[in-house]
């Protein structure tokens, strides 16, 4: 019998809105809501060498910010736009913008290193208002950041000023409306400052979805998904987030920019493609028209182990050419499937391994799938669909008690990283993607650099990898890094450990063995690769459409093309 569940909603899940402010931290407390369980704690001092340290963030007044530097003339400007109260020079909203949140940009929030911060916050109301930021900001050659959720993991957001003598964030929450609905053409046009929970939300009053799910989730906006090019953990039912696109507006210092009037057209290049991903460099994007669907009323997840790596890779390639993945479709590695035991409450470690080696399993490999559908028979056909050719790897099924407790903890992820932030840990992620002839060579290339760039006489890096968005040629490797904080140098162990991964990335024996990003986007940390990835010419090619664009070169400065 097939088992499906009552549609609930992500934000079911979630403790409601998160203060944008609060930067210490991916909740407001730093992420006590994750306590880290005794035998978790035991099973990382001795997987790293970890030692029992205590490295709290500082107090908040303990961090360093200049005066703002905003000439008084701009200001008026921004003042005459916006109102006086939505241009924040205050120490609070200045400091609450400052970065993003990656590892390092957190660790700068919690008192290592200097923290980016903006001489203003900005926050027009409309798209109206961003077109005439836009041009102040032109005029007066300031530096803009557009702002969305600020949930960047690769320095999107940091207020860099490359050369200017200013830099203002441009916060977008106040752009948070559904625009209008087209249920004929399942179209929705949402501004870009809507965080995600809201903006379904809203859909779903009119019995719609996105259907895009990132572990930021409950933070990260519409404009943030467009601009870099996100990925959901549903990504194989749903798409990429730039699947879902079908028009942009955006304010750029030339004027405003409409595109999309069609599902697809020969008209020459998709210049949507351009505006998606663009990182915040060539224009503010203020709307984005969504492909809608109907909001599923079953769903169902459940777990899988494979024993070992290649079986479980070549069964999700299967699937995917097939064309039989399920919305979710996500391999651990062994490592990976270990950490998943290790660190989560409620798995019954001991018996569930016995079980598996009773069953003849001797590198588990977790494969989490989860079907949605418009009722229970329609998940459940195809359930079958996809179980059909997954039975060709002998999966052990774990059943829909491990598929739901996946699906329950799945925002739990950067709870669990402020917590390893205050035990001293160095907890990183990283992504990238490769065709599927590829995908072994690049998991080793990439491991194995961050084993050697980690690895001292006292610590051990866990390297843990899976696969979560698969496609028929190919698949996205995510790697989770976990290791003991180097105290006396943590910037240099992280650039160490990011340089040596891209370097594998970039430098295979016949070019690139893959991407330097597959959803978290160039931002700072990758624009050194990206010549790699796509050649002068390539380079020159955004470098051109970014000055006819933004002439001044004031939008994100830094960011994408680098410095
Ligand atoms: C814990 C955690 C989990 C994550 N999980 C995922 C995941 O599963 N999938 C995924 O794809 N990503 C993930 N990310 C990365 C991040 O959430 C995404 O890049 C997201 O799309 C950013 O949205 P945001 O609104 O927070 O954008 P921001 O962080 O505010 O901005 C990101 C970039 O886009 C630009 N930008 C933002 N809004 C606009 C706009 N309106 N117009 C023009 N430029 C704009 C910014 O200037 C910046 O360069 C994760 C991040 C964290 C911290």
């Amino acid at each position: 019998m097939c088992h499906t569940i009552l549609v609930t909603e992500p934000w079911d899940h979630t403790g409601g809105r998160l203060d944008h402010d609060d930067r210490r931290g991916w909740t407001a407390d730093g992420g006590r809501d994750y306590i880290l369980p005794a035998r978790s704690a035991r099973w990382l001092f001795s997987a790293t060498g970890l030692t029992r340290t205590s490295t709290p963030p500082v107090p908040e007044s303990a961090l360093v910010v200049g005066e703002s530097a905003l000439p008084d003339m701009a200001r008026k400007a921004l003042e005459s736009i916006v109102g006086p109260e939505h241009v924040h020079i205050d120490r609070s909203a200045r400091l609450g913008r400052a970065g993003g949140l990656s590892y390092t940009d957190l660790l700068r929030q919690r008192g290592t290193g200097e923290l980016a911060v903006p001489d203003a916050v900005v926050a027009p109301a409309d798209p109206e208002q961003v077109q005439r930021v836009v041009e102040v900001s032109a005029e007066y050659g300031i530096g803009l950041v557009p702002f969305g959720g600020g949930t960047s993991v690769v320095g999107g957001v940091a207020a860099l000023r490359a050369g200017l003598e200013s830099v203002v964030v441009l916060d977008l929450y106040r752009l948070d409306q559904l625009v209008s609905v087209d249920p004929v053409s399942r179209l929705a046009v949402l501004q870009a400052g809507m965080v995600a929970p809201a903006a379904e939300r809203a859909l779903a009053a009119h019995g719609l979805t996105l259907g895009h799910v990132p572990q930021s989730f409950e933070r990260a906006t519409i404009g943030g998904f467009a601009a870099t090019r996100s990925a959901g953990q549903a990504s194989a039912g749903y798409g990429r987030f730039e699947d879902m696109v079908q028009g942009v507006r955006v304010a750029t210092p030339r004027g405003e920019w409409h595109l999309g009037v069609a599902p697809a057209s020969a008209a020459g290049p998709d210049l949507r493609q351009l505006v998606v991903g663009s990182e915040g460099a060539f224009g503010v994007i203020t709307e984005v028209t969504v492909r809608v669907r109907a909001r599923p009323a079953a769903r169902r997840f459940e777990g899988f182990v494979l024993d070992g790596w290649a079986r479980g890779a070549a069964a999700v390639r299967a699937l995917a050419q097939s064309r039989v993945l399920a919305d979710v479709t996500r391999l651990s590695d062994p490592r990976e499937t270990d950490v998943a035991f290790a660190m989560s409450a409620g798995w019954r470690t001991g018996a569930v391994r016995a079980y598996l080696r009773a069953r003849g399993v001797l590198e588990p490999c977790l494969l989490v799938l989860g079907w949605e559908g418009g009722s229970s028979a329609e998940v459940a056909a195809r359930r079958r669909a996809t179980l059909r050719v997954l039975r060709r790897s002998r999966p052990v099924a774990l059943g829909t008690a491990a598929g739901e407790r996946w699906l329950h903890g799945r925002f739990a992820g950067p709870r669990q990283r402020d917590t390893l932030l205050d035990a001293g840990v160095c907890v990183e992620t990283l992504e990238t993607a490769t065709y599927w002839s590829r995908l072994d060579a690049l998991r080793s290339a990439v491991s194995a650099a961050l084993v050697d760039s980690l690895t001292t006489p006292t610590h051990r890096p866990v390297v843990a990898c899976h696969i979560s968005h698969a496609y028929e040629t190919g698949a996205s490797l995510y790697f989770t890094v976990i290791v003991p904080r180097d105290a006396a140098d943590p910037f240099g162990q992280w650039q160490r450990a990011k340089d040596a991964a891209c370097a594998a990335i970039s430098a295979g024996p016949d070019g690139p063995l893959g991407t330097i990003s597959h959803h978290h986007a160039v931002g700072v940390d990758h624009a050194g690769y990206l010549r790699a990835e796509v050649g002068g010419l390539g380079v020159g090619v955004l470098a051109a459409v970014k000055r006819e664009l933004d002439p001044p070169g004031v939008l994100n400065p830094g960011k994408l093309l680098g410095r």
